[in-house]
């Protein structure tokens, strides 16, 4: 034990000041040798999807090495999308199991492996299950965010050199989902499905820019790019349905219509800039939705939005779109099986439907300027998250999704 007198020994302040200081200006070789985990196997936590349906099993795997033009990340944050969910039900045709879900992250560059040019260790970043590579067909069109880099592997659940970078405890491959399995405290994605963001940005707030955020701001401002004055409806008022209604805000849209089967959506709608809300299981007997809309607009809409993954919707959302010129953005992931149908009629005379993937985003290029719009308090971010809760709480996420209430779980690590 120190004495007083000794511990308020000017001398002995100097030598515990330049005691605290110096390993953090540097650390002696030891110790740095001893903290890297940079080119060696990761044990840490993760939840793993064994089979679909089942709950996630919170339990330590290893997280190899990144290969060439590969990125180790320390997952900050991750929110659940409903598109997990969707995967865990098995309704998914690219569904492998066993696997870590979870697409919606943020996270801190922990290591990158050899060729990597476009991030670096300590960078905050967003893993990005659109890939711009920037090279590719696809890349090079201009036409579309889709981009054919790593699209096929990513499909399987392997990394682009056909293997995988996790293990369980037991030594078995696990399966990587969408390129980013955020469901770990370490994941490791290929270099072009990743983007590095200012680092002042909340990582917490910003996981959602990695799926529901920008999949449905985009949607309304390039794939279907609502102008002043137009008329939008949107099915599904969940965070993809109410990102669509900011960008259609933002857009100064007349009419935003929100259409959900859920009463309790009406007041959240209507904070993200919904002008009307319509539940379609309340309608007077004999009107449907499509009449119920046509009613509302004058003859149908500018634009209509699927963002519920329900083919009759889809349908829906089609046929309320005004003739000659209305367009209907399909947005929502149906279940495995299912298609979509219409009157040929409806698209002779002049309606148009059209898909949109991660709001038609390209996330390298593009996500800067979405991070620029949240900061400028000119996208809403925060507003979307409804629960926050620690990473081993992952099944009680899940089971948030259906409360009527949630738009965003997000998860600590
Ligand atoms: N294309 C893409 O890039 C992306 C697609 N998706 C997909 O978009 C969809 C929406 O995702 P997300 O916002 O996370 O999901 P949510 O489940 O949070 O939102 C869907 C909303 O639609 C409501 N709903 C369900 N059935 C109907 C119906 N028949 N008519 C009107 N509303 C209905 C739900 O109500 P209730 O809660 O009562 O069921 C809920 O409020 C999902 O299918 C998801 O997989 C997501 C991200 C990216
Ligand atoms: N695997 C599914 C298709 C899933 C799907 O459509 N995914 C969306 C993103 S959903 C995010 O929450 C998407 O962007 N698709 C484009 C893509 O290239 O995957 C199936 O097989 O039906
Ligand atoms: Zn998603
Ligand atoms: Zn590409």
């Amino acid at each position: 034990m120190f004495c007083k007198r000794l511990i308020n020994c000017p001398s002995l302040q100097l030598l515990k000041t330049s005691f605290v200081y110096r390993p953090q200006a540097i650390p002696p070789i030891n110790l740095f040798r001893k903290m890297s985990t940079v080119g060696k196997p990761i044990e840490c936590k993760a939840a793993i999807s064994y089979k679909p349906k089942a709950p996630l099993v919170i339990d330590t795997i290893t997280v190899d090495p990144p290969k060439a033009h590969e990125v180790r990340i320390k997952i900050v944050n991750t929110a659940i999308c409903h598109t997990d969910a969707y995967t865990l039900s098995g309704n998914d045709s690219e569904g492998m199991f066993p696997c870590i879900l979870g697409h919606e992250g943020s996270g801190i560059v922990e290591s990158v492996g050899p060729d990597v040019t476009t991030v670096k260790v300590g960078d905050h970043v967003i893993p990005l299950y659109t890939a711009e590579c920037g090279v590719c067909k696809f890349c090079k069109s201009g036409k579309t965010n889709l981009c054919g880099s790593v699209r096929a592997t990513q499909g399987k659940g392997v990394m682009p050199d056909g293997t995988v970078r996790f293990h369980n405890s037991k030594g078995e491959a696990l399966y990587h989902f969408m390129g980013c399995s955020t469901f770990s405290e370490y994941t490791v994605v290929a270099d072009v499905s990743v983007v590095a963001i200012d680092p002042t940005a909340p990582l917490e707030s910003v996981c959602l820019l990695g799926c529901g955020v920008t999949t449905g701001y985009g949607a309304a401002i390039k794939t279907a790019d609502v102008q002043k004055g137009d008329t939008v409806a949107v099915f599904g008022a969940g965070t993809v349905g109410l990102s669509v209604v900011q960008g259609a805000q933002s857009r100064e849209a007349s009419k935003i219509i929100v259409v959900d089967i859920n009463d309790n959506k009406e007041t959240v709608s209507r904070q993200f800039g919904a002008t009307d809300f319509v539940n379609p299981t309340k309608l007077p007997e004999g009107q449907t939705i499509v009449d119920k809309l046509i009613e509302m607009t004058d003859g149908g809409l500018e634009f209509t939005f699927d963002c519920t993954g329900n083919v009759q919707v889809m349908r829906n959302a089609l046929e309320a779109c005004h003739k000659g010129w209305g367009q209907s953005i399909i947005i929502g992931v149906a279940d495995a099986g299912k298609e979509i149908s219409t009157r040929p009629f409806q698209l002779v005379t002049g309606r148009v439907w059209k898909g949109s993937a991660f709001g038609g985003i390209k996330g390298r290029s593009e996500m800067g300027g979405l991070i620029k719009d949240y900061q400028n308090k000119k996208l809403k971010v925060d507003e979307f998250i409804t629960a926050r809760r620690t990473f081993d709480e992952i099944n009680e996420g899940f089971e948030d999704l259906h409360n009527g209430t949630c738009l965003r779980t997000v998860l600590k690590f």
